[in-house]
């Protein structure tokens, strides 16, 4: 039987891909979503074709207009939020439970920034010569390229597309290649609440195709992109080449602290939420647990016997704690890791294997590794599966200077029960959020969100903080 086709949205209409490729559900392969278009270089230079036509009027539309549109969208995620929620954790692997808190995520980011549009606000100062007043303005940045990976398939798109087209951007979205069906859906979405044609392109396919045409574009003023360092360090310098600006998210090494005087039961709850919750595939993840001496060994003890109750299994169906991982090369990076550990000679305390279900898919075990050091492959590199380590340290001042030392610094997390170690930690974890007594993961939608050193490049996104890369601001000065 052949598959459902979902086409590309350039200028207001939907176009025919140069190809097609097949969404397969990873917890059960022989589950297909339907044939998402492939983009061609051709199909992307006409999508920011369209973007830039539109952006002279979308510019100065009103705000009434942009907000209403925005909440419309909202709306409408928040109303299917079940129907969503299910064809996301189809496409990606969340549990049911996770993919529909994600698309209830994504409908008040867009409610969120259709209320920013009335908020937007300027400065008038006084000038240091006398008759002259001056003017702080902000006006879109033009139009915008924006790339997003498999891990958030909506929630991460809303947080980029509601921002530039409620500061009067001009959007060609490229979802990533292995979930174009929430992408699609809400496109679906947006195409019917009231923007001008032109205003949003979706344009689907590979990084490399359709990635690569928009990074290159010059008619292209800023890329925000998540993802891979690797990848994200590509665009940058070709956007910082031909002057546009740039954004990044990428990954993440989040260190969880667990000091002595911790409550057990929460450092263990927190520990499992953080590293293996949604398969471990966000860049909040923790898969570094940093624990104190005294209470070490309890805690990995409690650690294996809360694991023994995790259920693994289709991200479909009822009691299912954990989905499967995203792909075949995402399992096998993760078992890559496994393999990794124990050759270092980390202990393997608990998981790390295939898990076969009723269906066949991208299962495994969520895996827990001790006595590593700080200094292995597990403790430094990003693994982006359910995969953590503990590493036994003396005292809070070495937990912290672990914590510290990798080259990322999105999130970081301590447990403890001592106010003066929190201030401390709060003041001193190099890292763009802190969290005390709470999962590194699991971030709301109206604050800042982006990390330091290698995770994050450019602005803040999320909150009112995302002004800063969707806008661009202009002082005028004005004589008498
Ligand atoms: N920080 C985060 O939230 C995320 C981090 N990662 C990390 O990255 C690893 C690999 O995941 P992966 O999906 O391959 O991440 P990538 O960085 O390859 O993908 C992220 C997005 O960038 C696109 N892309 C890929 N290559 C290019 C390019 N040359 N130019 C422009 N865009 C491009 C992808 O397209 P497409 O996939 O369609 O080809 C996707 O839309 C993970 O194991 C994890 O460590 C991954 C996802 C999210
Ligand atoms: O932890 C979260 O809520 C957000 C994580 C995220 O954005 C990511 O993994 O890319």
């Amino acid at each position: 039987m052949t598959e459902q086709r979902f086409d590309n949205y350039i200028g207001g209409e939907w176009v025919a891909g140069s190809g097609y490729s097949r969404n397969i559900n990873p917890s059960d392969l022989s589950d297909g979503l339907g044939e998402y278009a492939q983009a061609d270089a051709a199909q992307v230079a006409q999508a920011i074709a369209a973007a830039r036509a539109a952006f002279p009027s979308w510019s100065v539309s009103g705000i009434q207009a942009r907000a209403d549109a925005l909440d419309k969208v909202g709306s409408e995620i928040l109303a299917r939020r079940e129907e969503l929620g299910t064809l996301l954790a189809r496409e990606e692997g969340k549990t049911l439970p996770e993919a529909i808190g994600e698309v209830g995520r994504a409908g008040n980011i867009f409610k969120f920034f259709a209320g920013e549009c009335l908020r937007l606000a300027g400065e008038i100062v006084p000038s240091v010569r006398p008759g002259v007043s001056v003017e702080v303005t902000r006006e879109p940045l033009g139009v915008i390229g924006l790339i997003t990976p498999w891990n958030f398939p909506i929630a991460i798109p809303a947080w980029k597309i509601a921002p530039a087209l409620a500061y009067g951007n001009c959007v060609v979205f490229k979802p990533a290649d292995l979930v174009p069906g929430s992408a699609w859906a809400l496109a679906e979405i947006i195409s019917r609440a009231g923007f001008p044609a032109g205003v949003f392109n979706l344009v689907m396919g590979s990084g490399r195709v359709v990635g690569e045409a928009m990074v290159g574009d010059k008619r292209v003023d800023g890329i925000s992109f998540t993802g891979s360092v690797g990848v994200g360090r590509n665009i940058a310098a070709t956007c910082v080449a031909r002057g546009a600006k740039v954004q990044l998210e990428m990954g993440g090494k989040n260190p969880q602290i667990i000091l002595d005087d911790a409550d057990l039961k929460v450092a263990v709850e927190l520990a499992v939420q953080s590293a293996f919750y949604s398969t471990g595939q966000r860049c909040t993840a923790s898969s570094r647990l940093i624990v104190t001496a005294g209470i070490h060994d309890r805690f990995v003890e409690a650690m294996a016997e809360r694991m023994r109750i995790i259920r693994v299994g289709h991200a479909l169906h009822s009691g299912v704690d954990i989905g499967p991982v995203v792909s075949q090369a995402q399992l096998e990076q993760d078992l890559g890791y496994i393999d990794i550990g124990r050759n270092e000679g980390a202990r393997l305390v608990a998981g790390g294997e295939r898990v076969r279900c009723e269906t066949e898919g991208y299962f495994m075990a969520p895996a827990l590794f001790a006595d590593s050091e700080a200094d292995m492959r597990i403790s430094r590199e990003e693994i982006f599966g359910p995969v953590a380590n503990v590493i036994r340290v003396a005292s809070y001042e070495e937990a912290l200077a672990l914590a510290n030392d990798t080259e990322f610094g999105l999130s970081a997390g301590i447990a403890t029960t001592s106010l003066k170690y929190a201030n401390h930690f709060k003041r001193h974890a190099q890292a763009g959020m802190v969290m005390v007594n709470l999962p590194t993961a699991g971030v709301d939608y109206h604050v800042p969100f982006g990390g330091r050193k290698g995770s994050s490049y450019g602005p803040r996104e999320q909150g009112r903080y995302a002004q800063e890369f969707y806008t661009t601001v202009k002082t005028t000065y004005i004589g008498g």
